[in-house]
């Protein structure tokens, strides 16, 4: 597990880099405040439902780090948002998922969007999934690489974000997000 999440956490920092890079940026940021220790590996099991399709496994949301990098196995199940709408991602245990998060959404200024996604359940099948979210230490103040563009976001630390989004599913059931930032 160990070794998958040092070579999972090299290859998260290494497409940051060119995302970074596409937008003519320096990518020091991630390289000095995305650490192992502020970097983490979830695994998720979902079990089987008897009634699926209407109770998710895990609820529409979009990630609150820079990128995530998914392993799922064949059983299928996690849908993205795309062009407005839900779509379901083939199942394939010999690639791996590429999202971006909402720190990459305001530092790019929205040039990069955090993909909504969820995972419906199985009727009958047990599935499995991993994945690496690339985080920055919470101290990390996160505001937009771009000169040319207004700021959409304010910046914020990562501390107050992680904070924000707890306040919000706390009080009022799910996370607000990005949008809580704006300018
Ligand atoms: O299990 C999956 O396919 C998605 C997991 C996920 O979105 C998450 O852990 O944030
Ligand atoms: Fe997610």
């Amino acid at each position: 597990m160990e070794a998958f999440a040092t070579k999972v956490g090299s290859l998260a920092k290494k497409l940051a880099e060119i995302l970074a890079e596409k937008l003519g940026q320096n990518w020091s940021l991630f390289q000095e405040s995305c650490l192992a220790s502020t970097c983490y590996l979830r695994l998720n099991r979902y079990p089987p439902c008897s009634i699926p399709y209407h109770i998710y496994g895990l609820m529409p949301h979009t990630d609150s780090d820079f990128l995530t990098i998914l392993h799922q196995d064949e059983v299928g199940g996690l849908q993205l948002v795309k062009d407005g709408e839900w779509i379901s991602v083939k199942p394939n245990p010999q690639a791996l998922i590429i999202n971006i998060g909402d720190l990459f959404q305001a530092w790019s200024n929205d040039f990069y969007t955090s993909v909504e996604h969820c995972v419906v359940t199985h009727p009958s099948k047990e599935r499995f999934s991993a994945a690496y979210f690339l985080c920055p230490s919470y101290e990390t103040v996160i505001e937009s690489c771009s000169n040319t563009k207004p700021s959409v976001y304010t910046k914020f630390s990562f501390r107050e974000y992680r904070q924000k989004v707890q306040e919000d599913v706390q009080r009022y059931g799910y996370k607000v997000g990005l949008p809580r930032f704006l300018v």
